[in-house]
Parts: C-alpha cells; structure tokens; sequence
C-alpha cells in the first residue's frame, strides 16, 4: 500500500464529526425562552454554530429582536450552557461513515485531532459520551489557549500538531472559522458539504469538499 499522504488530520467537531444541531437548538431555545424571546429553527441554529456558544447566542438574540444587555446575556449564557450539559448526548450522533472513516486513517497511519470552538470541557464530555475520546491524539477546545486564540486563528492547530509529534497535517471542517484557520496554519483543508455553515457552502473556498465520510481518505490521498 502506498503511503498515505498526511500524517495527521485535524477534525472540526460540531457540523464536521458530529451531527450536534439536535441537542443544540434546544439549549438556545431554552435560553431565548428565559426572556420570553420566540424560538429558533433548527435549520437556522445550523448556520449560528462555528463560532462557540457566545456566537451562536448573539446570532440567536439577534434573529429573534436584539441583543440584551450583559446581565441579561450572561444569565441567558447559563441557561443555554446548563441545559446544554443536561442533554450533550441526548440526539448528537457522529455523521454516517464517521467512526469507519476514523478507522480507516488510522490504519493508515495517521494521528488523529479534535481542533474545536466548543470549549474543551463540554467537548470532551461529548466525545466521552459517544465513546469517541481514544481516537483522538491531541484535543484542543476554543478556551483551550485562550478564547482570543479559538480559529480563525491557527493556534489550536499548530498546537494540536505539535502534540501529533508534527509532520504533514490536513484540516477537516464545516465553517470559514476552520478553512481560515487552516489556511493561517499553513495546512490544506477539506469542507463537508453536510456540515453547519456561515456562509454557502459553495463560498467556503477549502481545496476540496466531501458529501460522505466514505470519500475522505480518497479526497486526501487525491490532494
Ligand atoms: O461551538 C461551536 O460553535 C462550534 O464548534 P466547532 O468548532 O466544533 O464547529
Ligand atoms: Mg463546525
């Protein structure tokens, strides 16, 4: 077998890993809710999603009549967060295809990384709960470093390089917060079409985009 491409790949988590929009939507409602404000779609809490829960909860606030003053927003912050905690796991799934794709790069020898915008905690907690954690070599949430330093910025990336032991890496991701990030750490990256996004997905502009997990490792190996 030829030698695979890259030797680590960095993976986007919500919208990229796994399908989160399910038990997220409900946190942000439940927030919104506190105010009296009318609730989101899912399909909208999508495109809210990339940012970290601060973004997602301003883009709500603000698709529902405003923001709110920063009592009231930290109030609404741990409302979503404590509901969010309760259910983390209740209708989150990895994507079809996820778990064997993981696989199949491993047994090609790739280092595997969670390079997310949910903080690290919840992160985890998540990956725990779909059995998940040990795939992974290196896992780095928003707060991980330092929220100023969540992508765009490429400092999760590099870091979750080095700890790979470093070598040639590729990004996996759904946003422009991931494809910036790649594109600031110097690595190539690869969108999914089914994931969250904040702009359409046709305007991502990664090197190359998947509709099914089953395509990764061919999309990588032709990059
Ligand atoms: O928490 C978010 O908004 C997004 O997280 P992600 O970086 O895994 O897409
Ligand atoms: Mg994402």
């Amino acid at each position: 077998m030829s030698k695979f491409p890259f030797d680590i790949v960095l993976f986007d988590l919500d919208g990229t890993l796994v399908d989160s929009a399910r038990d997220l939507c409900p946190a942000v409602n439940h927030a919104l809710g506190v105010i009296g404000r009318s609730a989101v779609s899912e399909t909208a809490t999508r495109n809210m999603i990339g940012g970290g829960t601060d973004m997602m909860l301003t883009r709500a606030l603000e698709a529902t009549g405003g923001l709110v003053d920063d009592a009231t927003y930290r109030k609404l912050t741990q409302a979503l967060l404590e509901h969010y905690w309760a259910n983390i796991a209740s209708n989150t799934v990895p994507y079809a295809g996820c778990l064997a794709a993981l696989d199949l790069l491993a047994a090609r020898g790739c280092k595997l990384a969670v390079v997310t915008n949910k903080s690290e905690k919840p992160a985890r907690e998540l990956l725990d709960a779909l059995e998940m954690t040990d795939r992974f070599d290196a896992i780095y949430g928003g707060d991980t470093l330092g929220r100023e330093r969540a992508k765009p910025e490429p400092d999760i990336l590099n870091a979750a390089i080095a700890d790979c032991g470093g070598g040639r890496a590729v990004m996996i991701g759904d946003s422009t917060f991931d494809v910036r990030a790649a594109r600031a750490a110097q690595v190539p990256v690869v969108t999914c079409r089914y994931g969250y996004h904040d702009v359409p997905v046709d305007e991502l502009g990664g090197d190359a985009m998947i509709d099914h997990f089953d395509e990764l490792a061919g999309v990588l190996e032709g990059l």
